[in-house]
């Protein structure tokens, strides 16, 4: 290296350590920020919740809004989605259950939402996420709900029907898949393939023009493959990042997804939804009434209100009592007075109607 250059360098680094040390005292002072809100909360109300979903989520839109780069908005969100994250432990960490084991894209989505500085439990399965948060043992959950190219979690959506359980944000993670083997593998002798039922079908187009002949296992989740691959010479996993460097697997095909959009949605889920932050979104479960036109009649109050309907699942109902269930999720707050009246309107012509709750549009 030149000299100039080296001094150049050096007059740069000055520059960094000098922005760390004000960046340091900033986050510092921030913190003890959230320190005196966590003191506020416990003095108007000592069984408090700390954690603020709506509060977040104008913090991260606000953030994104003000960023003029070079960072992306994206990537800038996540930098304070994490301090707010390390903020919030400081004021009493929270504690998430997920569709386990560790390494699923669930996991993933749990910390993509709250950060790294949550307590995330792993969870056999999606009943048992319902449960513990039922139970008070979690303050909330995070499940599946759909994928862009496999469609709806229906075992979520059902799970809803009997539980009293609110819907308190969602996150949306763009699921890639990786080809992974492990130290052992021998490359080109792969004979079989494990995964989960869903990333098989996710991979379909791909597995068949890469490995028609390999045999594929389904297993109960991506984080099981990348276990089993381990020990086996002639083996490999489809899986996300977080299982493959959980066991320590090596990528040898990235990104084998057929479709490039491909997403997941999951749900936040707790014993409360979340008060309004301005860009919302409700989740409701609706019963029609067994009569010709029901389906219209019970529709048109949101297209009079033009409401932004943004899906509509149809469910056969576990009651016996009806027939089909609609899951309805659309925008807006149901403490909108436009949302709320337009809800009494829909009530009135279900033959039952249950709001599973309004919580912030995902922001990451
Ligand atoms: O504003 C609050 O209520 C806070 O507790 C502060 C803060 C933050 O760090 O900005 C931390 C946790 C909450 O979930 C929301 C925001």
């Amino acid at each position: 290296m030149s000299s100039d250059a080296a001094a150049s360098l050096d007059a740069l680094r000055e520059r960094i350590d000098q922005l760390d040390n004000d960046i340091l005292h900033l986050i510092s002072e921030r913190a003890r920020c959230a320190q005196e809100v966590a003191e506020v909360k416990l003095d108007e109300d000592p069984g408090t919740r700390f954690y603020r979903p709506e509060r977040e989520a104008q913090v991260l839109r606000r953030i994104m809004a003000m960023n003029k780069g070079p960072l992306s908005d994206e990537e800038m969100a996540r930098l304070f989605r994490e301090v707010m994250s390390a903020c919030l432990a400081l004021e009493q960490p929270v504690k998430v259950a997920y569709l386990g084991p560790e390494g699923t894209f669930t996991q993933q989505a749990a910390l993509k939402h709250f950060g790294e500085s949550a307590v995330s439990l792993p969870m056999a399965a999606i009943d048992e996420v319902f449960r513990e948060v039922e139970a008070g043992a979690v303050n909330y959950g995070v499940v599946p709900v759909e994928n862009s190219t496999e469609g709806v979690v229906n075992h979520t959506l059902d799970t809803f029907l009997e539980s009293s359980i609110r819907i308190a944000g969602e996150v949306v993670l763009r699921i890639h898949h990786h080809l992974l083997v492990g130290e052992n593998t021998r490359r080109d002798k792969i004979s079989r393939i494990y995964s989960h039922p869903q990333s098989f079908a996710q991979c379909r187009k791909w597995l068949d023009a890469h490995y028609p002949h390999a045999e594929r296992v389904a297993v109960a989740s991506n984080a099981e493959a990348s276990r089993l691959v381990k020990t086996e010479w002639h083996s490999a996993a489809i899986a996300g990042d977080m299982a493959g460097k959980l066991y320590d697997l090596e990528v040898i095909h990235e990104k084998v997804e057929d479709r490039p959009d491909n997403s997941t949605r999951f749900l936040i889920i707790g014993n409360r939804d979340a008060p309004f932050s301005g860009s919302d979104k409700t989740s409701l479960v609706v019963a029609m009434r067994n009569q010709p036109g029901a389906l219209h009649d019970l529709l048109e109050p949101f297209h009079r209100h033009r409401i932004d309907m943004t899906r509509l699942e149809t469910r056969p109902s576990r009651s016996g009592v009806w027939n089909y269930v609609f899951f309805i999720d659309f925008v807006g707050h149901h403490d909108e007075p436009h949302i709320a009246a337009m809800l009494d309107e829909v009530r009135l012509r279900a033959a039952d109607l249950k709001v599973l709750g309004s919580y912030p549009q995902g922001v990451l």
